[in-house]
């Protein structure tokens, strides 16, 4: 049942599990918990309901999700010193579903190598990449694409799941774009290789305008339409409650497990008390679970004292070690229109792609972000790249995962976006002093690591060799903005880097792919916040899911990994009773 008030609670206690967050992960455990009949579950989300939001429904209109909306926390960084001193939003979902409910949808798994690393800092084979590729599937859906073209051919049916509960399908709506940005790849296909299916473990390539999306019947699928359809609402034991502010959890008698969880609704002074008789889970997301938790007394002793916050257990790693994965864009001037600027600030254009959304859920406002995406290695035979990697090492989890991400996005004018997806930049989540309970301070610490501006450097100019292809001589026009003076600066001595520098640092954003901040570690391994089995190092009855619990950034979006944890932390939890 999805409660608004809390007085509509059946009871305040006797529930086995109170999860915290009714985001990404907390669907999840909210679901998979809740299949045995016999166990009462309580989510708590703080945000409101994601049912009937047109803005979280529309695939295109994902960038109206956030910022500045209800559905967003709205938090905004400290200043970046690496990145000239700018502040900007950091979303993070604050609804049900959470950051499934307002993020692009791409979805995209990372290299095995990502979870063989996993598995390895974690010294459990249980995160290995082919124990956890069954989770994967466990969550999925795959379905038709929004315009129900024929799929052969363009994805890997044996990497997929056929029988989950999340949708995910192949691009369904095609721009004169695509073609051109398949020719690029086959005229410098050396460098930018075809890839069949990025989800396979071996994601190195780009695909030829299928990529994959959470997207069912031209509709986003979230953490809350899928793993909170009515099927699974209606279960007795599943008890929902929105406009819940969790502010603490604590233990019902001093020394004892963490059983009890204080929030209020709406603002209101009041709080209210809820009690778990086995566990309280924690899925608050990489921003505020170390909130929630250094509220509780669990974190740096030593900031604890200067906060005034009793301690209840020690671990300096909470807020720490905040990951996230940088962004930049260059642009080109293109003559086109059917480009999103197209369907959005043209009124007549935006009306008609409404109304077939409206009318049978096709159509460029059934399509996600982009139509292709490619992950990428740094060029190994450079010797700028092979300097990088005698001074910090290789980045990436293995020599078959990927440094960035590129993919092409249709605005108006033709822009390419590179990510980096091997962060040595880190950042913290802290408590403001002046207002514990309040935003905390958000330092996402971009750049301030020396390898991540080397490493841009040459995303920046593996980008400018894709928009060097032969086919954009006759199909894109100047190139805009710094990327202009980045060319220009090219005198016959080759790009000055310093130009490169001063553009990254001007234009880099953040892609809200926030991680780390309550890493795994080994059991008894001093470092860390959680313990392979998501147990709260030291505490008794307490565990963190969702992406703040990758020490390692995934090289990849970040949704299909806290899926696949979720599922797999649903399996533990329901083993350990
Ligand atoms: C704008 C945006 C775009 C993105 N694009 C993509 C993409 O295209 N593909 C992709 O794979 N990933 C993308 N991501 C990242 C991905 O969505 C997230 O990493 C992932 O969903 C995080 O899951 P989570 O369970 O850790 O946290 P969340 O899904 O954020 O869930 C946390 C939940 O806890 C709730 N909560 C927080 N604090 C409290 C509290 N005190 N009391 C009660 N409830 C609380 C929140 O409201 C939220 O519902 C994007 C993220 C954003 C924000």
């Amino acid at each position: 049942t999805l409660y608004s008030n809390a007085e509509d609670l059946p009871s305040l206690a006797g529930f086995d599990y109170i999860i915290v967050g009714g985001g990404t992960a907390g669907c999840v455990l909210a679901n998979r918990l809740t299949e045995d009949a016999n166990v009462r579950v309580l989510l708590l989300e703080a945000g409101p309901s994601n049912r009937n939001v047109l803005d979280l429904m529309v695939p295109a209109f994902s960038s109206k999700a956030t910022p500045n909306t209800p559905w967003d926390w709205n938090f905004t960084t400290i200043v970046q010193s690496g990145i000239n001193n700018r502040t900007f939003p950091y979303q993070q979902g604050h609804v049900l579903g959470g950051s499934s409910s307002v993020n692009s949808m791409l979805y995209t798994r990372a290299s095995a190598e990502d979870y063989d690393r996993l598995s390895r800092v974690a010294e459990d084979s249980g995160w290995s990449w082919e124990k956890v590729v069954p989770y994967f599937k466990k969550n999925e859906i795959f379905v038709a694409p929004a315009d129900g073209h024929q799929t052969n051919g363009q994805y890997d049916p044996a990497v997929h799941g056929l029988h989950g509960v999340n949708g995910v399908s192949l691009a369904g709506f095609s721009f004169s774009v695509d073609a051109l940005v398949t020719q690029a790849m086959s005229e410098l296909h050396d460098e930018f290789p075809f890839v069949l299916d990025y989800n396979s473990g071996k994601p190195l390539g780009m695909d030829e305008g299928w990529s994959q999306s959470t997207i069912r019947n031209g509709a986003r699928s979230s953490a809350a339409t899928s793993y909170l359809a009515d099927s699974y609402l209606k279960r007795a034991n599943l008890h929902v409650l929105i406009h819940a502010h969790v502010l603490r959890v604590s233990p019902e008698t001093t020394g004892g497990k963490i059983d009890k969880v204080t929030f209020t609704q709406l603002g209101r002074k009041k709080t209210i008390d809820v009690k778990a008789s086995r566990e309280v889970i924690l899925c608050a997301g990489t921003i505020n679970t170390p909130h929630i938790l250094i509220n509780s007394g669990i974190g740096d002793a030593s900031a604890l004292k200067v906060l005034n916050i009793t301690l209840v257990k020690d671990l300096p790693s909470v807020g720490r070690n905040l990951s996230d994965h940088a962004a930049l864009i260059g642009s080109w001037d293109r003559n086109a229109t059917d480009t999103l600027a197209h369907w959005t600030t043209n009124t007549t254009g935006a009306a008609e792609a409404l109304a077939q959304w409206t009318d049978n859920q096709t159509g460029p406002f059934a399509n996600g972000l982009t139509n292709q995406v490619g992950f990428l290695r740094l060029n190994e035979s450079s010797p700028d790249v092979q300097a990088i990697f005698e001074m910090y090492g290789d980045l990436a989890p293995g020599p078959s995962a990927p440094h960035i991400q590129l993919f092409p996005f249709n605005s108006g004018p033709f822009s390419l976006s590179v990510v980096l997806l091997t962060p040595h930049s880190r950042g913290s989540v802290q408590l403001n002093p002046a207002d514990p309970p309040g935003p905390p301070l958000v330092d996402i610490g971009f750049y301030t690591s020396p390898a991540d501006v080397l490493l841009m450097r040459q995303a920046v100019l593996k980008m400018l060799r894709f928009a060097s292809a032969p086919v954009w001589k006759q199909n894109l026009g100047v190139p805009l903005g710094g990327i202009a003076d980045i060319i220009n600066s090219d005198v016959g001595a080759g790009i000055d880097m310093s130009v490169v520098d001063a553009y990254a640092r001007a234009t880099t954003f953040t892609v809200n792919h926030a991680a780390g901040t309550t890493a795994m570690s080994p059991r008894g391994a001093a470092w860390g916040v959680v313990d392979p089995d998501l147990r709260v190092k030291g505490v008794k009855g307490l565990r963190v899911v969702g992406a703040s619990v990758f020490p390692f950034i995934p090289t990849a979006n970040l949704q299909a990994p806290v899926y696949a944890v979720a599922e797999r932390a649903s399996d533990i939890i329901k083993s350990s009773y």
